[in-house]
């Protein structure tokens, strides 16, 4: 089949070559001429694991292609997927101008029945102004498809070639059966291709979110009680998750969750529910609660130092909103690296992915190390913000050489209270007691 991919960020990249993978023709398009031509020098902007086997082996096959060109990228594709950005707009519903662009300028090159096919993560009621902004220039038939994406940055690859499931959201019997063809090779594994109509795909996919962001909120509530109570989170999610009606994923508390999706789809739900005249009071607490768990650490790492980080050097392990993606979009990191720069402490950071977009943003106010070891040369405390694999197993005989005290601050949990115990460290976590060297020895 023949597809065009609109929009060649983190989804639409990851569209078109899974489908190149599976056999398909695809062309994508993208407005950012340097992204193309990185594209078509057979480089991938993004970090994305296991992408760069499936990009070589197609681009070099003649099977996916990249171009700045709509007209040309969409020529004789049967499938337009619009993998197009829907940012927070003002208000905190998604900023529809991208679609809404690309489906004003789609109209006119449209030259045979094509089915467009909304990837992007939009609110209910878009397909239908998709469908009346491409009309006013199309003279061809032509079917608006929600089809919204469910892939994790960081294994998108896996997430799209075996989904859990496959919403499609249409009245139309032919774009149905276009697209069962296009997602055969997919859903193989027994996974369902789920219809419905437009609307209820396009909620679909906020409520996923949304109940995502709720589990993990939750957590961050049971885990802000433990800490007041004497319990430990990671016993609680170990409790709970073994209840199959709970599941064990996504119960794992933390410094808050950030990224390209949660943080604004939430928002965007509740922005939904109030022009619906809906008082949708989970989603402001989910969000609330995730506001204050961003900057949790901050009170302590002041509190440790008597509320003074003047001259303090904090290193800093993990940057990116979570491990395998250099992705820092709302990343907690951020957030909490402005916080300290604010309260007059100097930082150093180390991630495996990540450096080179955080270096844009914040350039020389902070130090860049080469090694995650670097980082810690002289830092008065290490906070740790994703829980790479790199961090979990570190040499803490050569920590100590390092750092100036025995002192970390752990935004992920990504150590044993014991193993902490018997290294001699104050280590503050998540919904679990302090670990200090005294409590050590009376153990
Ligand atoms: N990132 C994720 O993990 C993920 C997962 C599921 C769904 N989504 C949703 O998918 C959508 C895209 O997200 P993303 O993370 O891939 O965004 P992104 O910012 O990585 O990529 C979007 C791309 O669209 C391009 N673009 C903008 N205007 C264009 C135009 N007129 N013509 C052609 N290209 C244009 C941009 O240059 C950019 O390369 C969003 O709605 C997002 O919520 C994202
Ligand atoms: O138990 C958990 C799980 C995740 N997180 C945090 O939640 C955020 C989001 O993580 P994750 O969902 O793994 O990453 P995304 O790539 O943002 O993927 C989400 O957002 C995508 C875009 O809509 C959807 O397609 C995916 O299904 C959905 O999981 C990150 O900051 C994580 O650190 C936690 O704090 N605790």
């Amino acid at each position: 089949m023949k597809l065009a991919v609109i929009g060649t960020g983190y989804v639409g990249l990851v569209t078109g070559t899974c489908f190149a993978e599976t056999g398909n023709q695809v062309v994508c398009v993208d407005i950012d001429e340097r992204k193309v031509e990185k594209l078509n020098n057979g480089i991938i902007p993004i970090y994305e694991p296991g992408l760069d086997v499936l990009f070589n082996r197609n681009t070099a096959e003649g099977r996916l292609k990249f171009t700045t060109n709509l007209a040309e990228g969409i020529e004789g594709a049967e499938v337009i997927f619009l993998a197009l950005p829907t940012p927070p707009g003002e208000d905190g519903s998604a900023d529809l101008k991208y679609i809404l662009k690309v489906a004003d300028d789609l109209g006119p090159l449209l030259k045979q029945y094509a089915v467009i096919v909304d990837k992007s993560t939009v609110p209910v009621g878009t397909a239908e102004k998709v469908w009346v902004h491409i009309s006013r220039g199309a003279k061809i038939d032509f079917d608006v498809v929600s089809n919204p994406e469910f892939l994790r940055e960081g294994v998108a690859v896996d997430d799209f070639m075996k989904p859990d499931r496959v919403v499609i959201g249409t009245k139309s019997d032919k774009a149905k059966a276009v697209l069962n063809k296009l997602y055969a090779p997919l859903v193989r594994q027994g996974n369902p291709v789920i219809f419905m109509d437009e609307r209820s795909a396009e909620m679909t996919k906020y409520a996923a979110n949304a109940f995502l962001a709720v589990k993990i909120s939750f957590m961050n509530e049971i885990a802000n009680l433990c800490e007041k109570a004497g319990a430990n989170v990671d016993d609680i999610r170990r409790g709970i998750g073994t209840d199959s009606r709970i599941g064990k994923r996504f119960l794992f508390a933390g410094i808050g969750y950030g990224g390209s999706c949660f943080p604004k789809d939430v928002q965007a739900l509740a922005k939904t529910a109030q022009e619906y005249d809906y008082d949708f009071q989970i989603l402001k607490s989910v969000m609330d609660v995730n506001a204050k768990q961003k900057s949790k650490l901050l009170p302590l790492i002041k509190g440790h130092f008597d509320g003074d980080l003047k001259g303090k050097t904090i290193a800093v392990w993990g940057l990116a909103f979570k491990p395998y993606t250099d992705d820092i979009r709302e990343a907690p990191a951020l957030e909490n690296i402005r916080a300290l720069l604010k309260e007059g402490a100097k930082v150093t950071v180390y991630d495996p992915e990540a450096m080179d977009n955080v270096r844009n943003i914040l350039g020389n106010q902070i130090n860049y190390a080469h090694t995650s070891y670097a980082a810690l040369d002289d830092a008065d405390a290490l906070v740790i913000m994703t829980e790479w694999p790199l961090f979990r197993t570190p040499d803490f005989g050569k920590m100590n050489l390092l750092l100036k005290n025995k002192l970390i601050f752990d935004g992920r949990n990504v150590y044993e209270l014991d193993q902490m115990k018997e290294v001699g460290y104050t280590y503050y976590s998540i919904g679990r007691e302090t670990v200090t060297p005294e409590v050590s020895q009376t153990a």
